[in-house]
Order: structure tokens, then sequence, then C-alpha cells
């Protein structure tokens, strides 16, 4: 448990400080963002909150020089310009926020690991393992965490089961060209294609809820950010924790060139290995197609 700096204080990065310290993740957080009164504000209202659990945390803020010895700097950067369902509406304005301040973070002597959350998240991913310079594996995008969080809890919904008792990931890109391997989903060990033998069009209606999880979220508050904090909060525990756990992160395709969801060991010092799996062949097929409009989006940058 050490230092965490989170860039971009808006509803995400608020809401990852405020999981961070509820779960006693960190014992000093640097908040940063160009919103001077917002980031007091949540600085205030964090302080707070610790009065009722008991404990403290130390909370700093704007502070880049301070990132030297963080262990982890989370980048939740964000832009108001966000289409309806539409993730890569954001992405000149997200560019623009890493050149500016990553290099800041950089200047500071900060060695620790990048976690990348802002979208398009699989090339803000990339883009931010280019400006810092940094190993590719300490470098990690939340990716298809919080989409697997969805299947879960679609799927554990439609069968009636708890969502921890699905098995499997959403992989790809963390947008609209994501794809769910039924061949590896399996829901209290039986094998979804094999032994559950859903329809379809059941599988269809399932991967779509999946997919347009974030935006029945989006239509209704405007934002989305538990969820994500949530995954936040996982990938963080397992670095500190040296946990050698499996998450479906945005983690760099030596082949493809790019960041990507896929299942990766996540321990102390960030991505350990990304796992072999065996796909199906119209799976590997929607895994390259994802590769390709990450590519695509990646270009016009
Ligand atoms: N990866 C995921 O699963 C996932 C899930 C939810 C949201 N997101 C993404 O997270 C990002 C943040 O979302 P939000 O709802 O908090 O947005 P928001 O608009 O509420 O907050 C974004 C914040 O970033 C700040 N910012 C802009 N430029 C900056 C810079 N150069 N340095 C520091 N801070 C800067 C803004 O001032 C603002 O406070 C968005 O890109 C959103 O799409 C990703």
């Amino acid at each position: 448990m050490g230092k965490i700096g989170i860039i971009g204080m808006g509803h995400v990065g608020s809401d990852v400080a405020y999981t961070l310290c509820r779960e006693k993740l960190t014992n000093h957080l640097v908040l940063i963002d160009p919103l001077k009164e917002k980031v007091l504000a949540e600085k205030l209202e964090l302080e707070d909150s610790m009065v009722g659990w008991d404990y403290s945390i130390k909370i700093e803020t704007q502070n880049y020089a301070s990132l030297q010895d963080a262990e982890i700097v989370v980048i939740s950067v964000g832009s108001q310009n966000v289409d309806n369902e539409n993730r890569n509406s954001e992405l000149i304005d997200n560019v623009q926020a890493v050149r500016e301040s990553i290099p800041q973070v950089i200047a500071s002597g900060f060695k620790g690991i990048f976690v990348v959350i802002s979208n398009p998240c699989d090339v803000i991913t990339k883009l931010v393992q280019e400006v810092s310079g940094f190993p590719y594996e300490r470098v990690i995008g939340t990716g298809t965490l919080l989409d697997t969080y969805r299947l879960k809890r679609v799927v554990g919904q439609y069968l009636e089961v708890s969502p921890q008792d699905v098995s499997g990931y959403v992989l790809g890109e963390h947008g609209e060209n994501q794809f769910v391997p039924w061949s590896i989903v399996s829901v209290r060990e039986k094998a979804m294609l094999q032994e559950i033998q859903l329809s379809s069009d059941v599988l269809y209606e399932l991967k779509e809820e999946t997919r347009l999880g974030g935006w029945r979220i989006h239509a209704g508050k405007g934002w989305t950010s538990y969820g994500i904090a949530s995954a936040c909060s996982r990938l963080i525990q397992a670095i500190q924790k040296n946990e050698n756990r499996v998450y479906p992160t945005s983690s760099y395709d030596e082949v493809e060139g790019l960041y990507i969801g896929w299942p990766t060991v996540i321990g102390h010092e960030g991505v350990i290995s990304r796992l072999p799996l065996n796909l199906l062949k119209e799976e590997k097929e929607a895994y390259q197609a994802s590769a390709k409009e990450i590519r695509s989006v990646y270009d016009r940058i």
C-alpha cells in the first residue's frame, strides 16, 4: 500500500479515489486536474468520509512532483465530447490531455505503473506507453475488464445464477468491436457451448446486452463510474499484492503491435504474461477485426 496518483478527477477519477480510500489500497493520494476547485472539493469530501471510517490517508492535490515515488498513476482524463455509443469521440481531446500530462508525470521521476482508463482505452493506453517511454509491462489499460463484469452480470441474470459463478471474458476492443469468445465461457463449471447450449439468438442477445451495458448507464445518468472504479481497484490490488491473477486488460500484443483486451497475468511488475488461449476460428477473426479497428483509430492521431 503506497502512494497513488490520479490524473483526471471527473466522475471516474473521483470514484476511483473514493474506492481506493474505502478499500485502504493507498496511504497517500495525489489528485490532479485543471479544475482546481473540483479537486479541492474531492479532497475535502474524502477527508470528511475518513473521519467516519476511523483512519486517515494523506491527500495532496495538483502536485506532479510528488508522483516521483508513487507506485501507480491512474489516467482518467476525459472529455465532455462524448457522442452516444461512440467512445472514439473523445479521441482528440484525450490525446491532447495525455500529451500534456504524461511528460509532467515523467519529469517527476515516476518509475511505477500506469493504469489507463481514458477512452478510447486501447488507443490511449498505447499513447501513454509511447509518450512515457515506459516498457510495455508497466502500462496497463483497464481494457475489457469492465465489459467482462457486464457479461457476468448479464449471463448471471439470464441463467439466474450469481455473476461470480460465470467464468470467461469479453475480449478485444473496449468499444463497439469487443467480442465474447463463448468457447471459453462457463457457468458453474458447465461449458456454455457444449453443456448449457443456449440458442445462437440468445447468445447474440447476451453479447449485445453486454456491449450496450455502458451505454444504458450513460443514457440514464450521463456517465459511468462505479463499475470502472471497482475494476480499477482490483487491478491496483493485483499489482500491489503481486497476485499473479488473470484479468482481461488492455495489454500489448507484439504480433498486432497494439494494446488490446486479452486475459493478462497481473503482478507487482505490471503485466507478467498474456494467457495462451485456444480460440475458435471465428473468435480469432473477431479478435483480428477488433485489432483492425483499434489500429484505424490509432492511425487518426
Ligand atoms: N475504460 C473504461 O472502462 C471506462 C469506463 C468509464 C469511463 N471511462 C473513461 O474515463 C474517462 C473519464 O470519464 P469521466 O466520466 O470521469 O469524465 P469527466 O468529464 O467527468 O472527467 C474528466 C476529467 O478529466 C480532466 N482533464 C481533462 N484534461 C486533463 C489534463 N490534461 N490533465 C488532467 N485532467 C484533465 C477534466 O478536467 C475532467 O475533470 C473518459 O475518457 C471516459 O470515457 C472509461
